[in-house]
């Protein structure tokens, strides 16, 4: 496991006030942040403004050393065996960074095998299946400048496993990929997860993605930690309840007191928020009305209203639910609201 204990980071920059002076400000990118990366676990990073999550993945992949607070991989800390820690992470950015374009895929992987002190065996033997794993077997002996974006990114993930870390760390991985390209990598995200127990860092402006694949999403706002929770009980806490729509004929209007009392009577909160004519001739009994009905959880209300519809002679003739997202979510916390 991965433990960040109260880790923050100060950045101390130079400012010119001049021609002979300057002036040192400091930025505090991570404020004591504590958070934790399970072995198979896929673990989200998400941030609001200025939130310092790469400050915090180049800390994790060791590139960075935190001002202050501690970092340990396995029971082993970062401050006194960096070189140890570096045997078991690795980083994938997305775009197009980390890799030589002169050089082929092979090359590539020979390359930053190397830098990990791999013996030249092992290094040929982990590139050829590290080239069949992500699909790239053909194209290994072509320089990657004559590569295609997925195959490029294809590549960038052989190279974050050359040293078959125990934790990756992705930086925007599907970073301007096409859509079919994308949806591979997320399969082979979960795998590695899944199948080959690596725990994994991902940040992304894809929430989506972050939803899909996240088992726990932390958030930052401006180096400090918001929220840690699952995607779901996120989006529950911060973008809240659900509508449930019913689409009926046969409504009346003596019924809106009836199905008011029938939602209080539920265990949970549900509020009618309208019964409105979707039709024209408000008139007519056979009138389409939609029922919208405020609640946590839609498809429970919309499953337990139907006897008391049928009850009062009410025809459905649709349903749906309305269910807020992470990115609702995440939206209503940049603009400091909170259901
Ligand atoms: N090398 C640096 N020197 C000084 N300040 C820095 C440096 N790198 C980052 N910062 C500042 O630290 C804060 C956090 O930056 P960081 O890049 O970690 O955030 P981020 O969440 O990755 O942002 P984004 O999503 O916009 O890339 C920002 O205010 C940024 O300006």
């Amino acid at each position: 496991m991965i433990k960040l204990n109260e880790v923050s980071k100060i950045y101390e920059t130079k400012h010119r006030q001049g021609w002979f002076h300057s002036e040192k400000r400091s930025v505090s990118a991570v404020k004591s942040l504590s958070m934790t990366i399970a072995s198979g676990e896929i673990v989200g990073l998400l941030g609001l403004n200025g939130a310092g999550k790469t400050t915090t993945i180049r800390m994790l992949s060791t590139l960075l050393e935190p001002t202050s607070g501690s970092i340990e991989v396995d029971g082993v800390s970062m401050a006194t065996n960096r070189q140890v820690i570096q045997q078991k992470v690795n980083m994938i950015a997305g775009g197009e960074r980390m890799l030589y374009w002169r050089l082929t895929g092979r090359e590539n992987l020979q390359y930053f095998g190397k830098l990990y002190g791999l013996k030249r065996s092992q290094i040929e033997r982990e590139a050829e299946a590290l080239l069949r794993e992500v699909g790239l077997t053909d194209a290994a002996d072509q320089p990657v400048e004559q590569y295609s974006k997925g195959m490029k990114q294809r590549l960038q993930i052989a190279r974050g496993l050359i040293n078959d870390p125990m934790y990756l760390f992705l930086d925007e991985p599907t970073l301007g990929l096409d859509a079919p390209i994308a949806r591979q990598l997320r399969s082979t995200v979960r795998k590695l997860a899944l199948e080959k127990g690596k725990g994994i860092l991902l940040t992304s402006h894809y929430l989506q993605e972050v939803e899909e694949l996240c088992d726990r999403v932390y958030v930052l706002n401006q180096g400090e930690l918001l929220l840690c929770d699952t995607p779901e009980r996120i989006v529950q806490q911060v973008a809240g309840t659900q509508t449930a729509h019913l689409d009926v004929t046969g409504w009346s209007e003596q019924l809106r007191p009836l199905l008011a009392e029938q939602l209080a009577a539920r265990e949970y909160p549900a509020a009618l928020v309208s019964a409105d004519s979707v039709g024209i001739n408000t008139l007519r009994s056979d009138e389409p009305y939609r029922i919208s009905v405020q609640t946590p959880s839609a498809d429970r209300l919309i499953t337990e209203l139907l006897p008391w519809t049928t009850l009062h002679g009410l025809h459905i003739t649709g349903f749906a639910s309305e269910k807020p997202n992470l990115e609702d979510a995440i939206i209503l916390l940049s603009e400091g609201k909170k259901s």
